[in-house]
C-alpha cells in the first residue's frame, strides 16, 4: 500500500512489473495468440459493447500483477472516493462528479453532504423546457421568425465533448430525422476566420447563439461572444440579444453582466472539469436544441450504464479499469510514449480530439497528487483518424517505425448501409475488413522467411519486413447511436481517471495551461499600446521582440 507522501514507484507491485517486462521482451505476440485460454480470458463484453484485449503485449501472469498494482495504488477506494464527492481534486478543492450529471433522477449522489441529484435534474428539465420551446417555434426571435439555427461559442471543454458528440449522432437516422431542418455550428477559435466560417451563410434573425464557458473569463470565448453579440446587434438592435443568446456557465453572475437573461443561463457546478462536463448543460443544451432532449437523454443512459459498471464491476471484468491498468503498462513499463484512436467510423471522427484534451489534460502531470516530483512518466500523447483514412496517413510508421499501443474501435451496423449491386461485399463490410485486417497485421508482423518463400527479391527483404508484436485492443461496439456514444465517452473518461488513480497524480486539474495565457496579457496589453500610440517593445526577449517587430511593421490590423 502507498501512504499518501509514497509514489507508486516504490511499491512491491510496481517492482514486480517491471521485473516482468524481461519475461514478456521473450515473447512475441505470434505466440501469445496462439493460446486460446488466454485469448478468452481477455475478452470481456459489457451491455452489448466486445472488448478484446488479446494483442496486448501481456499474459494472464500480467493482470495479475496489474491488479495487484490497482491494489497498491488502492485504486478501489479512489474510485469510491470520486463516487462519494469526496474533493479529490485537491489542487482546486473540490469534487469531480461528473458521474451526477448522467444518473438517474432517484439517484443519490452527495457533494459537501448535499444531494446534488435534483439539481443536475432541474437543469436538464429546464434545458428540455426550452429545447422544445426554440425547436416548436414557439420561442422566436426579435423578427417573430424560429430559431432554426445555433452558433455554440465554446472553446476546450467546452466545445470539444459536445463537437464530438453532434458529429457522432449526425448521421445516425434516429437524430438525422430530429434534426431535419436544423443546424449547429461550433464557434470554438478565436481566429477570425472561425468567425467566418462559422457566421458565413446564418441570419440573425433566425439564429440562436450559446455561449458556453464554466467561468465565463476565457479570452478567446468571451471575444468570439462579443463578436457574435455585435453581429446580432448590428442586425437586429440591441434588445435582440435577450431573444438571440443564452448561456452555459458556472458563473451566472457574469453572464448577467454580459447582458445575458439570467433566465436564460442554464447552470452547472464547480464539481464538474471543463474536459468531463459533455454531460452537462455545456454538452447537452446545443446537442438538445439539434436533435431534441429525448435523444440527448439516451446519451446519458449510455454513460450512466458505464457508470454504473465501473463503480461495482471486479477489475478484472471493468472495461475502464482494465483498459487504464493496460495504458499504465504501456506507458510505463513497456515504454511507449503514445496511443492511437483509431475508430473505423467516420461519424467519430472527432472522438480523438475530445480523448486528446480529456487524457493530456488530465495525465501529462510532472508531480504526484501531494507535489512530489515523479520519476516516471505519466499521460501518453493521443492522437488518431478514423480508419480508413489514417491508413493511407500515418500507419507506416506504427507498423514498421515507431511502436504505439493503437485502440480499434469498430461498429456492428453502419448509420448509413450502402450496398451496391455486384460488388463483393456492402461498403460497411469494406470498412471492416480493414478493422478485423490491421490488429493482426501489427501482432504478427511477415518475417523474412515468408517473404522468402514468396520470392521477393532480397534486397526488398528488409524494406518488406514486418516485426510485428505491436500492440493493440480492439472495442466493438453493436451500433453507433446516442446511448452508445455515451457508453463510449464514459469508458474512456473512467479508463483516465484509473491512469491518473494508479500513477497518483490529480487528474482533474490543469495548471499546465496557465503560464501561456499569462504570457499573452503582456503581450495583448503590449500590441494596443504600439498600435495606438506607438509605444516601443520592452520587456521581450530577443526572438519575441525581433517577431514582434516584424508583425507590427508589416501588418495594419484596424484599431477602431
Ligand atoms: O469553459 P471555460 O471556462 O471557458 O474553459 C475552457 C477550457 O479552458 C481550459 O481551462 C484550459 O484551456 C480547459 O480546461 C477548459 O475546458
Amino acid at each position: 500500500m502507498t501512504s499518501s507522501s509514497a509514489l507508486i514507484c516504490d511499491t512491491e507491485a510496481w517492482k514486480a512489473l517491471k521485473g516482468h517486462v524481461e519475461d514478456i521482451n521473450k515473447t512475441h505476440l505470434r505466440e501469445l495468440m496462439s493460446d486460446a485460454n488466454r485469448c478468452q480470458y481477455m475478452m470481456m463484453e459489457f451491455d452489448g459493447i466486445l472488448l478484446d484485449y488479446s494483442r496486448q503485449r501481456a499474459t494472464v501472469e500480467t493482470m495479475d500483477k496489474l491488479l495487484n498494482l490497482a491494489k497498491a495504488a488502492q485504486l478501489t477506494e479512489k474510485i469510491s472516493r470520486m463516487f462519494n464527492g469526496e474533493h479529490i481534486n485537491s489542487t482546486e478543492n473540490r469534487s469531480v462528479l461528473h458521474v451526477a450529471l448522467r444518473a438517474p433522477k432517484d439517484a443519490v449522489i452527495k457533494a459537501d453532504g448535499k444531494n446534488v441529484v435534483p439539481e443536475v435534474w432541474n437543469v436538464l428539465d429546464k434545458i428540455k423546457e426550452f429545447s422544445e420551446k426554440i425547436r416548436s417555434g414557439s420561442w422566436v426571435g426579435a423578427t417573430g421568425k424560429p430559431l432554426k439555427d445555433v452558433v455554440a461559442v465554446g472553446i476546450g471543454g467546452s466545445f470539444l465533448g459536445p463537437l464530438f458528440v453532434h458529429t457522432a449522432i449526425q448521421t445516425d437516422p434516429e437524430a438525422l430525422e430530429c434534426a431535419k431542418g436544423r443546424q449547429l455550428r461550433f464557434l470554438a477559435n478565436i481566429d477570425p476566420v472561425d468567425v467566418a466560417r462559422n457566421s458565413n451563410g446564418l441570419n440573425p434573425e433566425t439564429t440562436l447563439v450559446v455561449v458556453v464557458s464554466k467561468t465565463f473569463t476565457t479570452a478567446e470565448t468571451m471575444l468570439n461572444a462579443r463578436t457574435l453579440r455585435e453581429w446580432i446587434t448590428t442586425a437586429l438592435g440591441a434588445s435582440a440579444v435577450a431573444k438571440h443568446m443564452v448561456a452555459v456557465s458556472t458563473n451566472l453572475a457574469l453572464v448577467e453582466k454580459f447582458g445575458i437573461d439570467p433566465n436564460n443561463a442554464f447552470a452547472f457546478w464547480d464539481w464538474v472539469g471543463g474536459r468531463y462536463s459533455v454531460c452537462s448543460a455545456v454538452g447537452v443544451l446545443p446537442l438538445s436544441l439539434q436533435y431534441g432532449f429525448p435523444v440527448v437523454e439516451k446519451f446519458l443512459k449510455g454513460a450512466s450504464s458505464i457508470d454504473q459498471h465501473f463503480q461495482s464491476t471486479p477489475f478484472e471484468k471493468n472495461i475502464p479499469v482494465l483498459l487504464g491498468l493496460l495504458s499504465v503498462w504501456n506507458v510505463s513499463f513497456l515504454g511507449y510514449p503514445a496511443r492511437a484512436i483509431l475508430p473505423y467510423s467516420q461519424a467519430l471522427e472527432k472522438f480523438a480530439p475530445h480523448i486528446q484534451q480529456v487524457s493530456m489534460e488530465s495525465n501529462g502531470k510532472g508531480v504526484s497528487i501531494d507535489g512530489l516530483p515523479l520519476s516516471y512518466e505519466t499521460g501518453e500523447i493521443d492522437f488518431g483518424e478514423p480508419g480508413t483514412n489514417g491508413q493511407h496517413s500515418f500507419y507506416q510508421l506504427i507498423h514498421q517505425g515507431r511502436v504505439i499501443p493503437c485502440d480499434f474501435i469498430g461498429i456492428v451496423k453502419s448509420q448509413q448501409p450502402v450496398y451496391l449491386k455486384g460488388e463483393m461485399v456492402s461498403n460497411h463490410d469494406e470498412l471492416m475488413s480493414n478493422f478485423f485486417a490491421q490488429p493482426d497485421a501489427l501482432a504478427y508482423g511477415k518475417t523474412p522467411e515468408q517473404l522468402q518463400k514468396e520470392n521477393v527479391s532480397e534486397n526488398l527483404i528488409p524494406h518488406k519486413t514486418f516485426s510485428g508484436n505491436r500492440p493493440s485492443l480492439s472495442l466493438l461496439l453493436p451500433e453507433l447511436t446516442a446511448y452508445s456514444v455515451g457508453q463510449l465517452l464514459a469508458i474512456y473518461e473512467h479508463r483516465v481517471a484509473v491512469q491518473g488513480f494508479v500513477w497518483g497524480i490529480n487528474s482533474f486539474d490543469q495548471w499546465g495551461v496557465e503560464l501561456g495565457k499569462v504570457l499573452a496579457t503582456q503581450v495583448r496589453k503590449q500590441l494596443h499600446s504600439s498600435r495606438t500610440q506607438g509605444t516601443p517593445l520592452e520587456g521581450f526577449n530577443y526572438s519575441t521582440t525581433t517577431l514582434l517587430k516584424r508583425y507590427l511593421e508589416t501588418s495594419s490590423e484596424p484599431q477602431t
